[in-house]
């Protein structure tokens, strides 16, 4: 269990991390959700001791890493800064790494079979590619088989079959009772791995909790309407409590009213449905919305990547 209380970080007069509260729970995968800049990574070193905090505090399972008596053992961390020496192979690496702990080659040939670079574990670091690192730096999180992960965009990079993986083992480690904390800035991901979900922004928690209670907070569900009394039954729902969306003769996308009203409705007035489908927010929305007010870094318009228009007319139009 990693639990934080008024963590705060401040760097200058920059405040990165703002008196955050959270916990996150063992045998469950908690994804850590933040536009860029929003503090994942300065709360995520700070889980691990590599920054201090300004004020407040952070432990693992109750304890400050720095008090920890094997940190290898109880903590593994995939954080972006990570210090590989180039010119190690990765199996001499891992052995180096191990060895800090009395972690034998054994399980450090266990952890190269686990990660896939068992074609490449006598080859120098330096060599490799984005996702031949991540691998490296998964593999060394989880060399010292520790209770509680922290992962620092543990996807970046890897190919489908990588992003597979990691999926699949941050489930499994949740299942073994750990704690898997992983930040990740593909919702996709998220949404099929994650149980729970802590939200960044500037700073400062913007939700937390089970990721379906989140989207459901953060997102209206839409009811997907199909009747041949479209058209009425559009009129008789529209209110001051319900937007109707005519999407295509005899469909409509209702928003407000749940499913249940709405049959209700259409009940009363005898109109007939072929079709009635809540559609619950998906997590992107809910991110989107969660952040929209905490977005630092902002994209400019689609309107940047599109031609500007011609300022005369072309020649057969003149
Ligand atoms: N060592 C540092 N010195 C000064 N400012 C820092 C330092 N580390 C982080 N910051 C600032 O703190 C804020 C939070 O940064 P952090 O890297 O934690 O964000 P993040 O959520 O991990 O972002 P990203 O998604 O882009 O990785 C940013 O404004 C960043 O510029």
């Amino acid at each position: 269990m990693i639990e934080a209380h008024g963590l705060t970080k401040r760097y200058g007069s920059k405040t990165a991390v703002d008196g955050i509260d959270f916990t996150v729970h063992p045998g469950r995968v908690t994804g850590f959700l933040g536009p860029n800049g929003a503090g994942k990574s300065t709360t995520m070193r700070m889980i691990v001791g590599l920054d201090h905090p300004t004020s407040g505090t952070v432990t693992v399972q109750g304890r400050p890493y720095a008090q920890l008596r094997s940190p290898l053992t109880e903590v593994g961390a995939l954080l972006e800064a990570k210090a590989v020496h180039p010119g190690r192979t990765a199996r001499q690496h891992l052995r180096a790494l191990g060895a800090t702990h009395g972690i034998g080659d054994k399980r450090v040939d266990t952890v190269i079979e686990l990660a896939g670079l068992g074609a490449v574990a006598s080859k120098r670091v330096k060599g490799f590619s984005l996702g031949m690192g991540q691998r490296l730096g998964i593999a060394a999180a989880l060399l010292g088989d520790p209770h509680t992960l922290i992962l620092d965009e543990p996807v970046n990079g890897l190919d489908p079959e990588g992003v597979a993986w990691v999926r699949g083992l941050a489930k499994h480690l949740a299942s073994e009772g750990r704690t898997v904390f992983l930040s990740s800035h593909l919702m996709s991901e998220v949404a099929v791995t994650a149980d729970d979900l802590l939200v960044i922004g500037r700073g400062r928690i913007v939700a937390q909790g089970r990721v379906d209670d989140v989207v459901a907070r953060a997102t209206t569900t839409t009811v997907r309407v199909r009747s041949p009394h479209a058209t009425e039954l559009a009129a008789a729902l529209s209110g001051p409590l319900a937007t109707v969306d005519a999407i295509e003769p005899g469909l409509l996308e209702v928003h407000g009213p749940s499913a249940a009203e709405i049959g209700e409705i259409a009940a009363a007035s005898r109109f007939v449905l072929h079709e009635l489908t809540p559609v619950a927010g998906s997590l992107e929305q809910a991110y989107m919305s969660l952040t929209a007010d905490a977005v630092e870094y902002r994209s400019g318009g689609d309107d940047v990547f599109l031609p500007t228009a011609p300022t005369t007319q072309p020649e057969a139009q003149r």
